[in-house]
């Protein structure tokens, strides 16, 4: 029950500007319970003067007064019902919503951390599971408490001693229903956990289906997705075997309730003190007492398995994003491009030891510095922490001398831009892709951006041009061409200072090659930091750094750091000098067909 109230505080605020509707739901409710009781009342009326009597006139008052009362009750029924659905949606929605935007603020950890297949099931059964235990919750509680208070009282009036005896025996139903919580709520958090799995499994495999194809592991991913779904299967049925124990129990229960009132009935038959028409009445009646009690026991289990629910969001909003808008933000100002890092170094949450260390490095307006070094020497983390993902563990990094802490998130990264290392492309058309960049360009400045990037021919030469509908993982478009729509993307952007990780990574030499030109163009009057293992455009850069276990081993230029013979060097040596060449070969040719370019590299 500490579980019910804790997760019931935690999102109970999120009904605020609900509650009017709630109370109003609450009023239907016991407007409609008194319909009830008054129904049931009425019809112990009409068995002890119209039947019992035999009067027909004594019938017509009391059935026109049952007549009315059913028919208020099924107006306000109707009402609360609809309204509470209407509530209840509504809830689900702003949770969501909520939920979805605390989890875009999250780090990239976060998601290398959680199957992304769980964190969709979070967002779509749990949330739901928590408009359960909040909106429903308090609508069925209330209705089910409500009608019972009502029918208790009527059974007072009735015959107080029977009801007394009645009441006695109603914690029977609660004692059960909470014998059965631990397993309804153990199984609860096993099948939403397995639902995350499912979708999980599912969605891994198909997102890599070549794998899957190719290294004929079609057998392995059944197997995978079996074991989870049989999982599921047993949590599943434990949680219906348990649920409908607890039903049958209460059946049980219930005979015994009916029929040790049945045998105090008998005891006062025997004394003179009730008719049989009385105590027949008085059984009916518990028909209509118990079941809002059972209720009240069934609802305690129902929002016990919520709880599994609200414990696994719960987890979700309890994580904190790595970085918050300063509390004392810098007014915004005209980005020259200055970027400088003062010994910054980084650990990543929990991580035993630091990705970086001591990092420092100016980079000056319109400059190109060239990240490299080893695979996993911490060139993405340099990236992260420029775009503000992280903040460093000690040091600083600046944006024209100002330590990005105190620069507004979205000011830094409308003035930094980021060309990650995968291309991302979302579910649209090419158009809304490129616009992206900067929504509200118009067409013409697209267009532009796609000429710069290289990208308009390939475009306009698709039967849908800009029009063309692509989504993550197309095969409408070569990994080259779309690396070139998301230059494009970048190009419309007006940011002085540009990240671009490993912007040739997954590209053929072919590839890579055409994306050189498009990219000079981009960086062109930006400042712009490389990473990269494709030292093709070093000879350009004004600085290279190289990293190494967290470490700046060397800076300087392609020339000094050759003529030093160090790691950078060594780095270099497999590069065939001709390779630099032709890229300046590329460089001074003005954008080529595809075809010609081929010919000519
Ligand atoms: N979320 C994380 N938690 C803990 N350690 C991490 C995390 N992400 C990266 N690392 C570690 O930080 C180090 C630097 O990683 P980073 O991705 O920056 O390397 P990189 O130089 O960009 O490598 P590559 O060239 O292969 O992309 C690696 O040892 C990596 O294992």
């Amino acid at each position: 029950m500490r579980e019910v109230k804790e997760a019931f505080a935690r999102f109970w605020p999120l009904t605020r500007g609900d509650r009017k509707w709630l109370a109003l739901i609450i009023g239907c409710v016991i407007v409609s319970a008194l319909a009830e009781t008054a129904s049931i009342l009425l019809f112990a009326e009409l068995t002890d003067h119209a039947l019992k009597a035999g009067s027909l006139s004594a019938f017509w008052g009391p059935a026109v007064a049952w007549l009315g009362a059913a028919a208020l009750g099924a107006f306000v029924g109707y009402l609360g019902n609809s309204l509470a659905t209407w509530t209840a949606e509504r809830f689900v929605l702003r949770l969501r919503a909520n939920v979805f935007r605390h989890v875009q603020d999250l780090p990239p950890d976060f998601f290398q951390k959680h199957r992304q297949g769980d964190l969709v099931e979070r967002l779509t059964g749990d949330v739901e599971a928590i408009e359960q235990l909040v909106v429903s919750g308090v609508v069925g509680t209330f209705s089910a408490a409500f009608s019972a208070v009502f029918y208790a009282a009527a059974a007072l009036w009735l015959r107080w001693d029977l009801a007394l005896v009645t009441f006695l025996l109603a914690p029977l139903f609660l004692v059960t229903a909470r014998r059965f919580a631990g397993r309804i709520k153990e199984s609860a958090q096993d099948e939403r956990a397995a639902d995350g799995a499912i979708t999980s499994v599912v969605e891994e495999s198909l997102g890599n289906i070549v794998l899957t194809q190719a290294y004929n592991r079609r057998g392995a991913e059944e197997k995978r997705l079996d074991r989870e779904a049989r999982a599921w299967m047993r949590a599943s049925v434990r949680g219906a075997r348990a649920s409908e124990m607890y039903e049958q129990v209460v059946e049980v229960v219930e005979t015994l309730c009916v029929l040790a009132v049945i045998g105090l009935g008998a005891w006062e038959i025997s004394q003179g003190r009730m008719t049989l028409g009385q105590l027949l009445a008085f059984a009916a009646f518990l028909g209509y007492l118990y079941p809002p009690i059972r209720n009240l026991g069934q609802l305690g289990l129902t929002l016990t398995a919520a709880t599994a629910g609200a414990a696994r969001l719960q987890e979700i909003l309890d994580a904190k994003p790595a970085v918050t808008d300063p509390a004392a933000p810098v007014a915004p100002w005209p980005v020259r491009g200055w970027v400088s890092f003062h010994g910054a170094s980084f650990r990543y949450p929990g991580s035993g030891r630091e990705s970086l260390h001591d990092v420092t490095f100016t980079a000056g307006p319109g400059e190109l510095v060239l990240v490299t070094g080893p695979s996993g020497a911490g060139k993405s983390t340099l990236s992260k922490l420029l775009t503000r993902f992280y903040d460093p563990t000690a040091g600083a990094i600046c944006l024209d001398g100002v330590p990005l802490s105190d620069v507004p998130l979205e000011f830094l990264r409308e003035n930094v831009a980021l060309l990650p290392q995968e291309t991302l492309i979302l579910h649209g058309t090419i158009r809304e892709n490129i616009e992206c960049g900067r929504p509200g360009a118009t067409d013409t400045e697209i267009e532009s951006a796609a000429r710069d990037a290289a990208a308009h021919d390939f475009i306009a030469a698709l039967p849908d041009g800009y029009d063309t509908e692509i989504a993550p993982g197309t095969a409408a478009l070569s990994g080259g061409q779309l690396q070139r729509i998301a230059i494009a993307r970048a190009m419309l952007r007006p940011a002085p200072v540009l990240v671009l990780d490993e912007p040739t990574a997954g590209l053929d030499a072919l590839a890579a090659r055409r994306v050189v030109l498009p990219l000079r163009r981009l960086m062109s009057g930006r400042t712009t930091i490389m990473i990269t293992h494709d030292l093709s455009l070093a000879p350009d850069a004004d600085s290279i750094l190289v990293v190494d276990g967290g470490r700046l081993v060397e800076t300087g230029t392609h020339t000094e750091l050759i003529a030093r013979g160090g790691a950078y060097a060594r780095l270099a040596a497999p590069l065939p000098e001709t390779v630099t060449e032709t890229v300046s070969v590329a460089e001074t040719m003005s954008v080529p067909g595809e075809d010609t370019l081929m010919l000519r590299l």
